[in-house]
């Protein structure tokens, strides 16, 4: 996991700090491999490349730094001593972590993620009332309870973190109530409560009576407007974001709409569908997008090519077709691999060979980028400064279709080493990079799958909104 950032003053809302960056065509990583790569690039005369680098080059020595004034989201940060000790605070933070058959934690990201904002708060003597969900129970169920984070909470703290039996009601009030400056008390899973999810006025009210301030750092649950999320605010001033959430905002908001360039986006995944907003976002910010996953399949059949038995939709062959017009005409280099390994079946044993895309046999199924692709992404990615990923090259939880993930997920470290900012926008595309034990260094890797789809799609959520606003002045690339 990438280290926690020296949180700012405050952070950024949604596109606000969004300075309009025309995405400047990158025509060169296209240029240069026309032949090996279905390239689908505007302009892809190798003699427009020296002329496109040079002016991007011009550009961004033109554009330098500015500062902005925005509207901004109040971070906890901004909060002092003064306005911390002795202080109830709510703290949202996202736990939903994996647990075993035995009830052991089998990935705390999630956990070390929310400890910097809890420190903060307690080494500014608040009374911290951490209140989470973990996984979707419908109603009270001990397997979900919240008890075996407990020990590796107090672990992480260095203190004996307190957990009450309910969210709300006379107990909880108590135990609130006896709580010391510094100390932290664990509520029961928030969604043993149906109310949570129906974001209920009063359950709202009843939670945040609890404490004087609320602090979300719930990241992977700001995308849903529920009663600990949204319906608190409504209750409690200041409603102010968290290290964690800021973190996130400033990488998956800020840096991609105020990118570094050359910025390429890498998109994989299952299905065009679950990705089509996020592919249009990102064009309209992205140099260079490279594509991979079961997605490629139904851009091939778009271009007139046999796929065998691979993943089709065949209800968005237009809409690939018309992706694939948009690229061209934003300028943006739309690469999609030019080999694939194939597969008999769909298993971690069947038998496989490469092809090249235009070669797939009946029967086969595409379920990984072949190594032609992988040197063609990795060319393209050795032109960039910005980059970020959602969702895996192949089926790599087979390991025989794994290394095109792999290979991209180890390019992303040595660049990321190289100072190009890294981020991993989420869901399978982390659990690749943990994989292959790159996480470290990347820029950034998301806690939240849903939520840092939803921010790249240009979605705003619920749970940042909700949050008071400040004036902030940051300096950002034009
Ligand atoms: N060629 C392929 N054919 C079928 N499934 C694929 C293929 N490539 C990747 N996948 C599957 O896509 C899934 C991830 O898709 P998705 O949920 O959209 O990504 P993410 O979780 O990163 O957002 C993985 O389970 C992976 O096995
Ligand atoms: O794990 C989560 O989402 P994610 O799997 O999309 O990252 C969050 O805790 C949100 O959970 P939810 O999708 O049950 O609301």
């Amino acid at each position: 996991m990438a280290s926690t950032a020296a949180p700012p003053a405050a952070i950024v809302a949604r596109r606000a700090a969004s300075a309009s960056v025309a995405a400047a065509p990158l025509r060169r990583a296209a240029g240069c491999q026309p032949a090996r790569s279905l390239a689908f690039a505007a302009g892809a005369d190798p003699r427009l490349a020296v002329h496109v680098a040079s002016r991007c080059r011009a550009a961004s020595a033109a554009r330098g730094t500015r500062a902005v004034a925005t509207m901004a989201k109040k971070s906890v940060g901004d909060l002092t001593a003064a306005d911390l000790e002795g202080k109830r605070v709510l703290v949202r933070a996202d736990l939903n972590v994996p647990l075993d058959d035995n009830q052991n934690i089998t990935d705390d990201t999630r956990i070390r993620a929310a400890i910097p904002t809890i420190k903060y708060l307690l080494s500014n003597g608040a009374k911290v009332i951490l209140t989470s969900h973990l996984g979707r129970p419908k109603g009270v169920t001990p397997k979900f309870s919240l008890a075996p984070l407990v020990p590796r909470l107090s672990e992480l703290l260095g203190i004996e973190v307190k957990k009450a039996e309910d969210v709300i009601g006379p107990e909880v009030e108590k135990l609130v109530a006896d709580l010391a400056n510094g100390a932290v008390l664990l509520l029961e899973n928030v969604r043993f409560y149906k109310e949570e999810e129906k974001n209920d006025p009063e359950f709202a009210k009843k939670l945040a009576s609890l404490a004087d301030l609320f602090v979300n750092d719930a990241f992977g649950t700001a995308h849903r407007a529920h009663a600990s999320t949204e319906g608190v605010t409504k209750f409690l001033k200041p409603s102010v974001a968290g290290f964690l959430l800021q973190k996130e905002l400033d990488y998956l908001d800020g840096a991609v709409s105020n990118p570094k360039r050359p910025f390429a986006a890498i998109v994989g995944g299952s299905k065009v569908s679950s990705k089509i907003g996020v592919i249009e976002s990102l064009l309209e910010k992205c140099d260079i997008l490279l594509l991979g996953g079961g997605m490629i399949f139904t851009f091939y059949k778009a271009q007139g090519l046999s796929v065998g038995s691979s993943l089709v939709e065949e209800d968005k062959l237009e809409l690939a077709t018309s992706l694939l017009a948009k690229a061209k005409a934003k300028g943006v280099s739309l690469l999609l691999p030019s080999d694939v390994i194939i597969a008999d079946k769909f298993a971690p044993d069947a038998n496989s060979q490469t092809v090249p895309a235009s070669a797939i046999p009946d029967g086969w199924m595409g379920l990984d980028i072949g190594p032609d692709s992988v040197k063609t992404f990795n060319d393209a990615l050795d032109t960039t400064q910005t980059i970020i990923w959602n969702g895996p090259m192949g089926v790599f939880e087979f390991d025989k279709f794994a290394v095109g993930t792999e290979s991209i997920a180890k390019k992303l470290a040595e660049l990321s080493k190289k100072g190009v900012t890294t981020i991993i926008g989420g869901g399978d595309s982390v659990a690749a990079v943990e994989k292959v034990g790159v996480a470290d260094v990347m820029s950034h890797i998301s806690t939240g799958g849903g939520a840092s789809l939803e921010l790249l799609e240009g979605k705003e959520l619920p749970g940042v909104v909700a949050l008071d606003e400040g004036v902030m002045t940051r300096s950002v690339s034009v």
